[in-house]
């Protein structure tokens, strides 16, 4: 099958009612009541302190979970449900390494139909009042450093969100005193002892992991040449369209965030090459180096 009918197919495990209701993710007792239809979902208390979100291919770290509740999105209502290949769509609750986690096997992003920054982390805020203190965060995310190669991992040490810096912050229009503080401060966004936690993990698995600076683009369309210069310029080392807006809404909750980039493809600098990026190669690498990166975050959690 080619990317463009992927695209539009949907191989997700769970199509949700027609009727299928969003909530505004700028109203807070709507989080409350997507909270409470997930609590009504089981007869069993639910709570996690440590949250995951699997990027692109990497919903398979959600199979780590141990003893999983799994509730699918599109049996949640209010909550988004989405349709890109290679996000299950469903949230678990399970424990991992012992520690009791909430994992998202599946995001949503800006790009998809009647989405924006601020419901796509809507699940953050409801993983938040579930009780996590920690988010793992996870993308796949097209490689601009000449050191990576396929299938490396990139510790996300800062972030570049254009869509941010263009106006579509997930915090905009935010009035209810219940959400935080609107100035969020980005300042060790990406906790410093949870890299080095994850780099001292990462060696002593011998595995290959980079640091680097991750920058977010709308999409869905992937980068021109010229674009990708522009980001290496500005001193991008990996390139997605997620995360960004995930940690920013962490973080007011205050939310402590480790995050890391799979990379799927070399992103293309030269406009004379002829490289197509594919979310079917996306996918294919991801699904290569998925045990490796679901194993680094097991003993990451097991480390915590
Ligand atoms: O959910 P992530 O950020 O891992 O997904 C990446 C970015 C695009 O959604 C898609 C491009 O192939 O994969
Ligand atoms: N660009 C943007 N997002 C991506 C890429 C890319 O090259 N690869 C995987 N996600």
């Amino acid at each position: 099958m080619v990317a463009s009918d992927m695209l539009h197919s949907n191989n997700n495990t769970h199509v949700p009612p027609p009727d299928h209701p969003v909530i505004n993710p700028k109203n807070y007792d709507d989080l409350l009541t997507v909270v409470s239809a997930i609590r009504a979902q089981v007869d069993v208390p639910l709570e996690a302190e440590i949250g995951i979100i699997c990027g692109s291919g990497l919903g398979v770290i959600g199979d780590q979970v141990e003893n999983p509740i799994v509730i699918p999105y599109s049996k949640i209502p209010g909550f988004p449900v989405t349709n890109v290949p290679g996000h299950k769509g469903n949230l678990l609750f399970g424990t991992i390494a012992g520690k009791k986690v909430v994992c998202m096997q599946g995001r949503f992003h800006p790009y998809e139909h009647q989405m924006n920054t601020a419901l796509c982390a809507l699940p953050v805020r409801v993983m938040h009042q579930f009780g996590i203190k920690t988010m793992i965060v996870s993308n796949a995310a097209g490689g601009i450093n000449k050191n990576f190669q396929y299938g490396d991992l990139m510790l996300i040490k800062d972030h570049i969100f254009l869509p941010g810096l263009a106006g579509h912050s997930p915090l905009i229009g935010l009035k209810d005193p219940r959400y935080g503080r609107l100035f969020t401060s980005l300042h060790d966004a990406y906790n410093k002892d949870l890299r080095n936690l994850a780099i001292a993990v990462a060696n002593a698995k011998k595995m290959r992991l980079f640091e680097g600076v991750f920058v977010m683009s709308g999409g869905p369309q992937y980068e021109s040449p010229a674009e990708v210069n522009m980001f290496k310029t500005v001193g991008a080392d990996a390139l997605g369209m997620s995360t960004c807006h995930e940690v920013i809404v962490a973080r007011q909750c205050g939310i402590t965030c480790l995050g890391f980039s799979l990379i799927t493809n070399i992103a293309n600098l030269n406009v004379e090459n002829s490289v197509e990026v594919s979310h079917a190669e996306v996918l294919e690498t991801a699904k290569e180096a998925g045990e490796r990166a679901s194993s680094f975050v097991c003993d990451i959690i097991a480390n915590m």
